[in-house]
């Protein structure tokens, strides 16, 4: 396969006219633009369109097994094709929780057989994250998880977290951690601030997540695993973290389309599609995890997809199940507010959804290089379009951004040398399910 005339960004961030030259699920040349090439028995044009490594998200909810209702591995998976991922991480928040080998092999299974993406799973650092007791991470590193988290709730003790990472760090695995103290939460659907005083509902102070990233820092000094902290969406969480780097503690962090976009102030009404764990916060914060993104402080961009039932989020603000879906409108979002308004640079922006994800959970993708997988996407930077969440592939509508109006949008995505999210592939399935129906 051929893919020519590509816009490319080399190693100084400048956009290259280039021809990718693809064998056996590999890139096997990357050839200059005014080179006249050969034309293989398939060769796309993507003259005029932006090419990347595979997007990767390292924090999904894929949703199977137990909650199919919201998401399956393949409805999650051609999600993720469509909004440009190549590979993802699915979070052990399963119904039964990802706590023993045969679901991690579930998991793979499933996405295997669905074909789209690279699913890449975590498993429980708990038995059925209850916090109480650990589960065998050496049969599950076996088995093919990537990493162990309880995510959807925080490890309560300081023991058990301990134990955890003292484990992990010996068989060289890294702890990811949804912060969050219980104690200093007790049922509170939004953020403490203007908006939860105005609607007269219990708020969600700072410091339940950024005690739990000091508690963590202080552990994974003192045991020395590799410690990665997911959704960071405070300005104390921010803080701990870049001065945990500045002294060699080797801690990672990730950070949401959302909490970079939205602050409380933001959220039009009691709506649920705006309810998501950690909840949007006030500007300071939003401004610190941006500052933080550009710095260095945060490594890598995650969605956190988290696909609910319409009837689940129709609950109400108190009563409906935190997350947002994420996949469909994540590159655009960040492309249309931050590099196209000119807050950030094309290349940063890809880096932290390619390279440093790569480069944080070692995966052998997140580059175009001959002898890399040929895990590409293609992205058209002009086109304008609203977010209509009619339109998803996931079976979640929950989102905050419908109406939004943004470009860059990925209009073909490859896995392994294969297409796997196109318009004509869409249109090709949907009519031969029709046909068979
Ligand atoms: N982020 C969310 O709001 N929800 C996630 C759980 C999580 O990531 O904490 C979910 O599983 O729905
Ligand atoms: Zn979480």
């Amino acid at each position: 396969m051929i893919i020519k005339n590509a816009n490319v960004l080399n190693a100084e961030g400048v956009l290259e006219r280039k021809h990718i030259q693809i064998e056996n699920g590999t890139i096997s040349a990357i050839l200059n633009g005014n080179e006249t090439i050969a034309e293989g028995s398939e060769t796309i044009d993507a003259a005029g369109k932006l090419l990347v490594p595979g997007l990767i998200d390292m924090h999904v909810h894929l949703r199977e097994p137990g909650f199919e209702h919201k998401e399956t591995i393949e409805t999650g998976s051609r999600s993720a094709a469509k909004g440009g991922y190549t590979t993802i991480a699915s979070m052990p928040n399963t119904m039964p929780v990802t706590d023993s080998p045969e679901v991690v092999k579930l998991v793979q299974d499933k996405a295997r057989a669905a074909g789209l993406v690279k699913v890449l799973p975590y498993a429980a650092i708990t038995k059925s994250q209850q916090g109480q007791e650990l589960t065998d991470f050496a049969a599950l590193k076996e088995a093919g998880a990537i990493g162990f988290t309880d995510d959807g709730v925080g490890v309560q003790t300081a023991q058990m977290m301990k134990d955890a990472m003292s484990i992990a760090a010996s068989m060289d695995m890294p702890v990811i951690a949804h912060c969050e103290d219980n104690s200093l939460v007790v049922g509170a659907p939004v953020a403490e601030g203007s908006f939860a005083r105005k609607h007269g509902l219990k708020g969600i102070p700072n410091e339940s997540e950024a005690i739990h990233v000091g508690r963590d820092i202080l552990l994974a000094e003192a045991t020395g695993v590799h410690y990665h902290v997911c959704h960071v969406s405070t300005e104390q969480s921010v803080r701990l973290i870049r001065q945990a780097k500045e002294i060699g503690i080797r801690v990672t962090a990730e950070v949401c389309p959302h909490h970079l976009l939205l602050s409380e102030e933001d959220i039009p009404g009691l709506d649920a599609n705006w309810k998501m764990n950690p909840p949007l916060r006030s500007r300071r914060d939003v401004d610190a995890c941006i500052e933080a993104l550009l710095d260095g402080t945060i490594d890598i961009i995650v969605t956190d997809h988290a696909p609910h039932s319409a009837e689940e989020k129709a609950k109400g603000m108190q009563a409906a199940p935190f997350g947002i879906v994420g996949f469909e409108t994540a590159f655009p979002l960040m492309y249309t507010k931050f590099v196209a308004a000119g807050k950030m640079d094309l290349a940063l922006l890809v880096k932290r959804m390619t390279a440093d994800p790569a480069r944080v959970f070692r995966l052998n993708t997140g580059v175009l290089e001959p002898g890399a997988p040929a895990d590409v996407t293609l992205i058209d930077l002009e086109t304008e379009k609203e977010v209509d969440p009619e339109t998803f592939a996931s079976k979640g509508r929950n989102t905050p951004f419908t109406g939004w109006k943004l470009k860059g949008w990925p209009v073909l995505t490859i896995t392994d040398g294969r297409v796997v999210w196109s318009e004509e592939l869409e249109e090709n399935r949907k009519n031969e399910a029709e046909q068979q129906a």
